[in-house]
């Protein structure tokens, strides 16, 4: 279990060491497009998860999501802080 924040330390560090194996290098190698194309994945996901199944698998999802705006945060060069002055 982690935090936004914590799970941002981690990606952050995924993208500057590029550990063989990373999904989040691998995401990040296909580019903004791709990662687009998977929050609006998640992002259905999040919604038919929430209507039609369980609470947990909607947090799931909704983790996934989390996850995916994150890599997307990275490959714009955006951080939390970006982020939280908007909230
Ligand atoms: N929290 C996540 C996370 N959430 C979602 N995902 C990715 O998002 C995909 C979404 O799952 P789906 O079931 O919707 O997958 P899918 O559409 O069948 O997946 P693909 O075939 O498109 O990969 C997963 O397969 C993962 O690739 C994540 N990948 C990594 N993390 C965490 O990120 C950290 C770094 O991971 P690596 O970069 O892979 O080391 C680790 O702590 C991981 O736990």
């Amino acid at each position: 279990m982690k935090t936004f924040d914590e799970l941002f330390a981690e990606l952050s560090e995924k993208q500057a060491s590029r550990p063989e194996g990373s999904g989040t290098v691998r995401e990040l190698d296909a580019g903004v497009h791709a990662i687009g194309k998977k929050i609006v994945e998640e992002a259905a996901e999040v919604w038919m998860a929430a209507e039609f199944q369980s609470d947990a698998e909607a947090a799931e999802e909704m983790s996934q999501l989390i996850y995916h705006v994150q890599v997307m945060m990275l490959a714009k060069g955006l951080t939390p802080a970006d982020i939280y002055r908007h909230l």
